[in-house]
């Protein structure tokens, strides 16, 4: 079965630097315009050093200031503020779409991956709210560490016109602080990495207490619970502090870098002064530029932001290299809705299971707890990957299939369904495609789930949330919706397992009069259930045991013994005889093929 973990983190991020390459695309123009309005801002920030010791130098000594040399100045300080302006709007919208993008991705994937994946949910949630967030920064923040460059580059040029020598006492230094970057950039990504995985595995247990709620309440070990959850926090402080050590670290490290370079630069333009090479405004200008030079500051700011969003990233890819099924594109041929399972290997119980479910009948699958009648059921309709061998529908393979045309044709109702949509009558819905009303409180009169919807506040009107259900209601209304949607195959997988036995025989007379000519594929956990079935399907051991009519199969007292010790018939299975019975219940068939 194909492993829907998440694969060990292998540093450097796999995909994490391709994904934030994608997302930048994503994000469109916003990130031109913000490379645009950097590279303005870049421009401004480098020619006004320039402009001003020329602005400087144009005063006439113990003369008033000659104003028409400020105007360049004043108009690079506009320029570099109304970059700014920009690029702040630009960002926003650029950011925002790249996260949006990258969280259509991330739910698309999750959801084609689907049961498979095994992953805690508020681990995921925390990938796709937290992460994608971090990672959307990367298409503004990339521009900006890059054009943030360009300030210290045309600094340097600059430099090198005004006065070579302190141009080459900082080229000298460069290297080095490229280093320093470089470090920053692993470190603060491996750091932040570790930070959103500790954050994860917290949310994880925190989404998993709360799904475990009641039971959580009824051990009485709230307090235990609460001091698991947060047994991560000490190490989220550890990761908290070790990126703000690595962020302090950079920080000190290049103050210092840019105090040693304007000390240097100062005394080399102080001596070019001395010796008449360097006029008071270049000595200004000189200084200044070596600031511009050797002060990575912002360019600091955009790569932490940058470490942060491959870190992000990195997570987000993790969750994409979990494969997602791939479904072909053709349609079943017409056919009764006969499956054939062939050598199938599966889920470490299922060990080369051959079997055949003709169409149109009703199959029961029994055997003892954990045998493997859950996994057949989900492998029937491909919720599940066999490891090896095949499943087919009416002679095609299931991975064939298009995935609209698979849904359709097989439907499920499971023991503790998951209802979705507005109202309940949006929850019946909930499939494919949406049939008519009456069609859908038809299906809900088969699952005899009308009676108690009618009786709801707003009846089929009534909002999920005002509607809280039985555990009986809740099948009912799981039922109500695989007939709403059937195609050839109905998979019923523990479907009535908390219904009375009364309320049993009404759905399975309704299946039989509505469905009687599909196939019915049912787990079994009752020796009734098993009696009204046209064929039994007895799993032991990985494979299938025997298979034949419950009549036939309860001579074997190992077949007796998986409906427990006091191998006494169920009622309704019992009808009119010492062995099992077969009157009419809830998966006896119509036709056959
Ligand atoms: N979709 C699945 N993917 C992978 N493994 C699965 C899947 N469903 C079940 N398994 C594994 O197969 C084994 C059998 O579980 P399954 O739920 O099929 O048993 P069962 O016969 O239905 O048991 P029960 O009667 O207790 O419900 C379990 O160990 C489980 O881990």
């Amino acid at each position: 079965m194909t492993s829907g973990t998440i694969p060990a983190p292998r540093p450097p991020a796999p995909g994490a630097d391709r994904l934030l390459l994608r997302a930048t695309r994503r994000a469109g123009g916003w990130t031109a315009l913000v490379a645009a309005a950097a590279l303005a801002d870049a421009a401004a920030a480098t020619l006004l050093p320039l402009a001003l010791a020329r602005a400087i130098d144009a005063v006439p000594p113990g003369g008033p200031p000659a104003g028409q040399a400020f105007w360049p100045c004043a108009a690079l300080v506009a320029v570099a503020a109304a970059a700014e302006v920009l690029s702040e709007l630009a960002s926003g919208s650029g950011t925002a779409r790249a996260t949006a993008w990258l969280r259509h991705t991330l739910v698309r994937h999750l959801l084609a991956v689907g049961p498979a994946l095994r992953v805690p949910p508020g681990d995921v949630a925390g990938r796709v709210v937290g992460g994608a967030a971090e990672a959307g920064v990367a298409p503004v923040a990339a521009p900006e560490a890059v054009t943030g460059l360009l300030p210290a580059v045309g600094a340097l040029a600059v430099l090198a016109f005004i006065d070579w020598r302190t141009a080459l006492a900082i080229a000298v230094a460069l290297p080095a602080i490229a280093l320093l970057m470089r470090v920053f950039v692993r470190d603060i990504t491996a750091s932040a990495h570790r930070y959103l995985t500790v954050q994860g595995t917290i949310a994880g247990r925190l989404a998993e207490a709360l799904t475990g709620a009641r039971t959580i309440a009824a051990a009485g070990t709230a307090e235990r619970e609460v001091a698991r959850i947060l047994a991560p926090l000490p190490g989220l402080r550890a990761e908290g502090e070790a990126m703000w050590r690595v962020q302090g670290g950079i920080a000190a490290r290049g103050l210092l870098a840019l105090l040693l370079l304007q000390v240097a630069a100062i005394g080399v333009a102080g001596a070019g002064l001395a010796a008449g090479r360097l006029t008071p405004g270049e000595l200004v200008a000189t200084v200044q530029y070596a600031g511009l030079a050797a002060g990575f500051g912002p360019v600091l700011t955009q790569v932490l932001r940058l470490g942060r969003a491959r870190a992000g990233a990195r997570r987000a890819a993790e969750v994409l290299a979990v494969p997602a099924p791939v479904h072909g594109t053709v349609d079943p041929p017409p056919g009764p809705g006969r499956l054939e399972f062939r050598g199938v290997t599966a889920g470490g119980v299922l060990a080369d299971l051959d079997l055949v479910v003709p169409g149109g009948l009703a199959v029961a699958v029994v055997g003892r707890s954990g045998s493997g009648k859950s996994l057949l059921a989900a492998l029937a309709g491909r919720l599940a990957d066999p490891d090896r061998g095949e499943v087919l529908l009416d002679g095609t393979p299931l991975p064939r299939l298009r995935r609209e045309a698979l849904r359709r044709e097989i439907g499920y109702a499971f023991a503790r369904p998951a209802l979705f949509g507005a109202t309940a009558l949006d929850a019946i819905a909930f499939g494919p495609d949406r049939p008519p009303e009456s069609w859908l409180r038809e299906a809900a009169r088969a699952a005899r789930a009308d009676g108690f919807v009618r009786r709801l506040p707003r009846g089929y009107a009534t909002p999920l949330a005002d509607a809280p259900m039985s555990g009986g209601e809740l099948q009912r209304m799981g039922l109500a919706r695989a007939f709403a949607h059937a195609g050839r195959v109905l998979v019923l997988d523990d479907a009535t397992s908390s219904l009375d036995t009364v309320t049993e025989l009404e759905i399975s007379e309704a299946l039989v009069s509505r469905f009687g000519d599909r196939t019915r594929l049912v787990i079994a956990h009752r020796a009734g259930t098993a009696a009204r079935a046209d064929l039994v399907v007895w799993l032991d051991g990985g494979t299938v045991r025997a298979c034949g009519t419950h009549r036939e199969l309860w001579r074997d007292p190992g077949y007796r013994a998986v409906f427990g010790p006091a191998t006494t018939p169920e009622p309704a299975a019992a009808d009119g005889a010492d062995e099992p019975g077969s009157s009419g219940g809830i998966v006896r068939g119509g036709g056959g093929s």
